[in-house]
């Protein structure tokens, strides 16, 4: 096992670049199942164990996978196959972004059910609905989704309860080789839509209104490969924009789209964080004071649940009381206990945690609940006194690539360690102090 050790009171400067966004790849590389003639080839693909693992779900369905160079290359004109298993989807719930894909081109798909996760119960229910109005059977039983279709899928009038990221992905995938017209209403409209969008109108779908609440797909017959680049990711460059913040520092974040990041760049001026646009990307200065703000996560362009326990780490830095609401999951808070144990003055009063800053932040051993929360209990240890020991940094890996690595660029006093490299420097410091 692996552990992030970060010793705290380093200020951050330089410049750091992000990569392409994890969650614009994993639909646009489900979205490649689509095309029944060409290779896709996707570009400015991160290393991650999530793009790993969409790729295996690729390949098991019979597509030809090459990762090479951070470009990923898919033909996936053979005869796919119809199921993802519950060794992929247990991994990681994107998984289930294939069954839009495998509906349209296959008429059947197969996918195991992804059941709940650490930040909520995250049910599919909105998927499903789509796929029955576009003339679907949906079953569940045996702890798999099947949904079958007599011939094609038929254009619908949709409208989603909650504007759900994987529904609206899902369904426009499923929409784009549907026969007639698909009107979905009350979508999201995340960058990542946006991009899958352009990636699908590429491969020759005709796809209307990403970005806006309602989305028009006329059906096309035939989808090719296509060659897209991936957007940066929005939530990574977040991270760093909070890293340089918490710590005082001053980070240029290379490839940080502003109007991506609007409402988290407001909230971090409200702050006392000054954010200048600079070149492609933001230039992020600490103030030597942070003030205290209330956040509530909201779908886009709300406050990012994604960027929501990052804030949290910097909120417990800023004076006065904060308030942060939880309104996109229901369970988003397990690493509230973990603060604690980093003597943060933080509780959670049923969706929302209030915080009474500044906490007096020690170093502690501490685990990560969630991909986000990892980030952020790193970020809190870059000014917390003392070792601050982050484990479960499988989570980390879903989203970050080389996250220690970067952060050590910016000046952080941070390793990575195997558990029993630990013991190694441990002892061998005892021994050295021994010898003084
Ligand atoms: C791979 C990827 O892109 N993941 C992102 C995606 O996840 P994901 O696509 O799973 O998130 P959704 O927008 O679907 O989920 C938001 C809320 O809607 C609920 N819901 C969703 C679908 C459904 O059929 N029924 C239902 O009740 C979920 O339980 C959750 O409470 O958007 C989230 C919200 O911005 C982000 O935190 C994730 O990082
Ligand atoms: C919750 C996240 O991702 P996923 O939907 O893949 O679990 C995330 O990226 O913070």
């Amino acid at each position: 096992m692996e552990k992030i050790i970060v010793r705290g009171g380093q200020r951050l400067y330089g410049t750091v670049k992000v990569e392409g966004a994890k969650n614009a790849v994993l639909p646009v590389l489900a979205a490649t199942l689509l095309a029944s003639d060409g290779k896709s080839v996707i570009r400015d693909v991160p290393t991650l164990s999530d793009v790993y693992t969409i790729n295996e779900v690729l390949r098991n369905l019979n597509a030809e996978v090459a990762f090479d160079n951070n470009t990923v290359v898919v033909d996936a004109s053979r005869v796919l196959k119809e199921e993802a298993p519950f060794e992929y989807v247990r991994k990681m719930r994107a998984s289930v972004l294939v069954m839009g894909s495998l509906l349209a081109r296959n008429g059947r798909a197969r996918v195991a059910l992804p059941g709940g996760c650490a930040i909520g119960s995250r049910p599919i229910d909105q998927h499903l609905k789509g796929f029955e109005a576009m003339g679907a059977k949906v079953k569940v039983g045996n702890g798999f989704i099947e949904a079958e279709v007599d011939g094609r899928l038929k254009g619908a009038k949709i409208y989603l309860d909650f504007p759900s990221v994987g529904a609206t992905e899902n369904i426009m995938m499923a929409a784009t080789l549907a026969k007639g017209t698909t009107v979905i209403e009350n979508v999201a409209k995340e960058p990542e839509i946006v991009d899958l969008a352009n990636f699908l109108n590429k491969m020759g779908a005709n796809v209307r209104g990403a970005g806006t609440g309602t989305l028009r797909i006329e059906g096309v017959d035939v989808l090719f490969g296509a060659d897209h680049n991936i957007i940066p990711d929005r939530i990574e460059a977040g991270t760093f924009m909070v890293a340089s913040a918490i710590t005082g520092g001053n980070v240029l974040v290379q490839g940080a789209v502003p109007e991506h990041l609007s409402s988290l760049i407001a909230k971090m001026e409200e702050m006392g964080v000054t954010i200048i646009e600079e070149g492609d990307g933001v230039r992020v200065i600490g103030p030597e004071k942070l003030k205290a703000v209330d956040i509530k996560t909201m779908p886009h362009p709300g406050f990012p649940t994604d960027m929501q326990s990052q804030m949290m780490a910097l909120l417990l830095r800023a004076e006065g009381t904060s308030m942060i609401t939880e309104t996109v999951f229901e369970n988003r808070f397990m690493h509230v206990e973990e603060f604690r144990r980093m003597n943060a003055d933080i509780k959670i009063e049923g969706r929302s945690v209030i915080l009474n800053g500044p906490s007096n932040l020690q170093g502690a051993e501490v685990s990560a609940t969630d991909l986000r929360a990892a980030a952020a209990l790193i970020l809190t240890g870059l000014v917390s006194e003392g070792n601050t020991r982050v484990t479960e940094l499988k989570h980390l890996d879903r989203g970050y690539v080389d996250f220690h690595g970067k952060l050590a660029s910016l000046g952080a006093d941070i390793e990575r360690v195997k558990e029993a490299e630990e013991v190694f420097t441990e002892v061998n410091s005892y021994i050295s102090d021994l010898n003084a």
